[in-house]
């Protein structure tokens, strides 16, 4: 199914601010789409949009060419998975998978069959005689999935699925809801505010922020081409580095500098894995090695430069020690420019 908004806004009371403003947007058939951005942006509230569960104040929602604005969750069939897995925990897995088919009188031996089909595809199967409680958090979460795939929704609904499970199931589970909405074809939405889960399993990331759609694109695109400073900032780890135009202009050839300028640029961004260790004049930066961290394989440096600005500097070859002074450059191409109002500056030479 797929799923449209079309100039959305939504406010909880009136005399509340808007949540989400003037929304549009389109969820292709089949895909997967994360909805991304920091605490309070309006993620769940999409959400909530899409299922029918909430209202908007303005704007339609479509599920293919039909207007389902003013129809229920009930109505639209959607399937919704949550972040504390919502099973009832006196019934049996079986049970519970089986639920929503019983409630629909489905008679007994389809129940059984979809039960063990739905328990197979998201390999529970020997666990169906046990109560949730007797189950890991991940296993639970396979339940949920499965009870709520069970009606054959239009579209699965997830709100931070992940949350309760810890660093490594997550990375494990993240990549079985994956594989499942690989498998059924279902097309699901995933809220995360963990941008690495958005960014591995999406066919498309949104990036919310204030109730504003900033950049909705491919995860590659968001990071490599990110439309705002925003999302520049927003994606990354360790964040972007941001430094003021007249700091850095002089280490810019003169003709894009100027014509960046022309355009509005006034801040540029470069992330910490562009930096290049060079002692030669066309260093962009030299600072004093603050801090020097080697975990595993990744390593990570913290620069002072002399105007007290701090640099991450990531995945460079370590040899100097903390406390030297050391420079570092990079190629124009892997800058990033924008204007006073956050919006990123593209000259052709630039890119
Ligand atoms: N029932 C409600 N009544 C009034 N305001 C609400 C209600 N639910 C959410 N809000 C407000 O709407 C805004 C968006 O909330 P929402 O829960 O959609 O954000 P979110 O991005 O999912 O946040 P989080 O990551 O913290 O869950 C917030 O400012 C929140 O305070």
């Amino acid at each position: 199914m797929e799923v449209r908004f079309n100039s959305v806004s939504m406010q909880y009371d009136e005399n509340d601010k808007t949540v989400l403003k003037d929304m549009s947007f389109d969820i292709e058939n089949h895909s997967l789409v994360s909805i991304l951005g920091p605490s309070g942006c309006g993620k769940s509230t999409t959400l909530m949009l899409i299922s029918g569960l909430l209202f908007p104040t303005d704007g339609q929602i479509f599920f293919d060419d039909k207007d389902v604005t003013k129809k229920d969750a009930v109505q639209r069939k959607v399937g919704m998975v949550f972040q504390n897995y919502a099973l009832y925990p006196h019934l049996s897995v079986q049970d519970n998978i089986m639920f929503p088919l019983k409630m629909a009188g489905v008679n007994k031996k389809k129940r059984l069959e979809k039960a063990q089909e739905l328990a197979d595809l998201v390999q529970i199967s020997e666990h169906l005689n046990k109560k949730p409680g007797q189950l890991s958090g991940g296993q639970q979460q396979r339940v949920a999935i499965a009870r709520a795939l069970a009606k054959e929704p239009s579209i699965l609904l997830m709100d931070e699925p992940l949350s309760n499970l810890d660093a490594k199931l997550r990375t494990e589970m993240r990549e079985e809801i994956r594989r499942i909405q690989k498998e059924t074809g279902v097309t699901t939405v995933f809220v995360t505010h963990d941008q690495e889960e958005a960014l591995s399993i999406s066919d498309k990331v949104m990036v919310l922020n204030e109730g504003v759609i900033q950049q909705n694109s491919n995860p590659q695109q968001l990071y490599d081409d990110p439309d705002n400073l925003f999302v520049a900032r927003f994606l990354g780890s360790p964040e972007m580095n941001i430094f003021e135009m007249e700091d850095i202009e002089d280490s810019l050839p003169q003709n894009i500098s100027g014509r960046l300028k022309q355009q509005g640029a006034v801040l540029a961004g470069i992330r910490p894995e562009s930096w290049i260790h060079t002692n030669s004049e066309e260093a962009v930066i030299t600072g004093i090695t603050e801090r020097i961290e080697i975990v595993g394989k990744e390593r990570k440096v913290s620069l002072v430069l002399e105007s007290g600005q701090m640099v991450d500097i990531a995945d460079v070859e370590i040899n100097f020690r903390e406390g030297d002074m050391v420079s570092f450059g990079t190629d124009i191409s892997n800058m990033f420019f924008f204007d006073g109002d956050g919006n990123r500056v593209v000259t052709t030479d630039a890119e």
